[in-house]
């Protein structure tokens, strides 16, 4: 079922509506105000009888008309995956970031949705007016949606499919949307102009927490932690708390602490602050660039001798290597809320770089490598370095022979460390 659009119906009951507004034309003009409003009533519920379909208008600018409707954007990106299904006639733009193309409905193009039974349809158009500004006399495109439905939807329409559209709408944007990595990087002279003090690039890592090395058990809770975390805005305003959560990463250089911001940056969606702390005058400067920044964000900090108020949907990440030299109430929960130890490499963390680089789930040389990361101490980032070939005839067995190599000399510098205190705790017992 297609909705009679005015001109079929002007050709189908075309003589009806002619003849009413005659009739009307004369009841306007000869009768009394009680009488026309008697008529005019029916008039509507005529009309209503007729054409039963209720329009909804969604336009792209509203108000002021310098700010985009956030109720229009939301649609388009809802149609735009719901409509290039089915519409005919779609227009590609580049995308807000000019990364990829971004597929929408062409001007005065058509289509359907459903929802819980009740059908819509769903135009996308425009209507050119004359704009005068002070010194030029132009054109101005307004561009709108309308939603068009059968008035016995009404309900449904109004209270939960809108909704509905708005909430996906903006969901596909957050997921599209090209993700930044900012910085306040320090020496540079903002000019006077410039409003940010943030400047940032397109953030592009692929680290996840597939690819990572880490025990899997700990893996699944931080992922539920960081999801969880996603999650709660309503839980956050419920417990009168900002909704922000504190995570402290810590562990020996090349442990995956950096891999690990990117692959939550990921998981998440998030943009990702980098905070030179060195890099800020004062308190007054840092808050505001605390201020500037956005929801959705992981803001990193890898000095963490500042405690921070932020409200909003923001994940603040410290990093040290030295856990055991923090202040106590620096670290204590709320400030950082869940600590993440990250460490050596274990032999699962192992298996998932050697997938990862490799391909490989299992091989005869995993036994030696299992014994010896037994025995001595490796960095996840030393097992990569190990793992990646280094020239086009590296074959796995090479790889894994040059990890092995890198194993056995961990082991032999070790037992050396430990031969050497050895010796000076002896040299000492002699001299005391
Ligand atoms: N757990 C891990 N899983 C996968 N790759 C890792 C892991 N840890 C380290 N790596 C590899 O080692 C490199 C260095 O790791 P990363 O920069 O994350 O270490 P870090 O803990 O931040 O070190 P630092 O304390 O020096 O900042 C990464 O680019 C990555 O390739
Ligand atoms: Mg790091």
């Amino acid at each position: 079922m297609v909705p009679p659009t005015m001109m079929e119906m002007w050709t189908t009951m075309g003589s009806t509506i002619a003849s009413f507004m005659f009739v009307w034309a004369i009841i306007r003009q000869y009768c009394p105000y009680e009488v026309r409003r008697y008529f005019e009533k029916y008039t509507h519920r005529i009309m209503g009888f007729f054409y039963p379909y209720i329009k909804i208008s969604i336009h792209e600018f509203t108000g002021d008309r310098l700010k985009r409707s956030e109720a229009y954007a939301a649609v388009e990106a809802y149609l735009s995956v719901n409509s290039s299904k089915s519409a005919k006639r779609l227009k590609a733009e580049m995308g807000k970031d000019s990364s990829n193309l971004v597929l929408s409905m062409d001007e005065y193009e058509r289509v359907t949705d459903e929802f819980h039974g009740a059908k819509v349809w769903w135009v996308s158009s425009k209507v050119v007016s004359p704009t005068k500004s002070m010194s030029y006399y132009s054109e101005q495109e307004k561009r709108y949606y309308r939603l068009t439905f059968h008035k016995r939807y009404r309900e449904i329409i109004t209270e939960t499919y809108l909704e509905h559209v708005v909430r996906e709408g903006k969901e596909i944007r957050v997921r599209n949307r090209q993700r930044k990595l900012y910085t306040n990087s320090p020496g540079y002279k903002w000019p006077s102009y410039k409003q940010t003090m943030w400047s940032h690039i397109v953030f592009e890592h692929p680290a996840t927490f597939e690819t990572m090395a880490l025990e899997p058990e700990k893996k699944l809770e931080i992922i539920e932690d960081l999801v969880t975390f996603s999650k709660s805005k309503e839980f956050y305003a419920r417990i009168g708390k900002a909704w922000k959560r504190g995570y402290l990463l810590y562990g020996p250089p090349g442990t995956g602490k950096s891999t690990m911001i990117a692959a939550m940056a990921n998981l998440l969606n998030y943009d990702v602050y980098d905070l030179e702390l060195t890099a800020v005058k004062d308190n007054t400067e840092l808050r505001k660039l605390l201020i500037e920044t956005t929801s959705k964000s992981i803001i990193v900090i890898e000095d963490i001798d500042c405690s921070l108020d932020l409200t909003g949907e923001r994940l603040i990440v410290f990093t040290t290597n030295y856990v055991e030299k923090l202040d106590p109430a620096l670290i204590r929960r709320g400030r950082m809320d869940k600590h993440i130890e990250l460490s050596y490499c274990s032999f699962k963390g192992f298996k998932v770089l050697a997938k990862n680089y490799l391909k490989v789930e299992t091989h005869p040389m995993f036994d030696t490598i299992e014994r010896l990361m037994n025995e001595t101490k490796i960095t996840p980032a030393d097992v990569a370095e190990n793992l990646m070939p280094k020239s086009s005839s590296d074959d796995v067995e090479k790889c894994l022979s040059s990890l092995i190599q890198a194993l056995e000399e961990g082991k032999e510098e070790e037992a050396k460390k430990k031969a050497d205190e050895l010796k000076e705790d002896v040299v000492k017992e002699n001299a005391d």
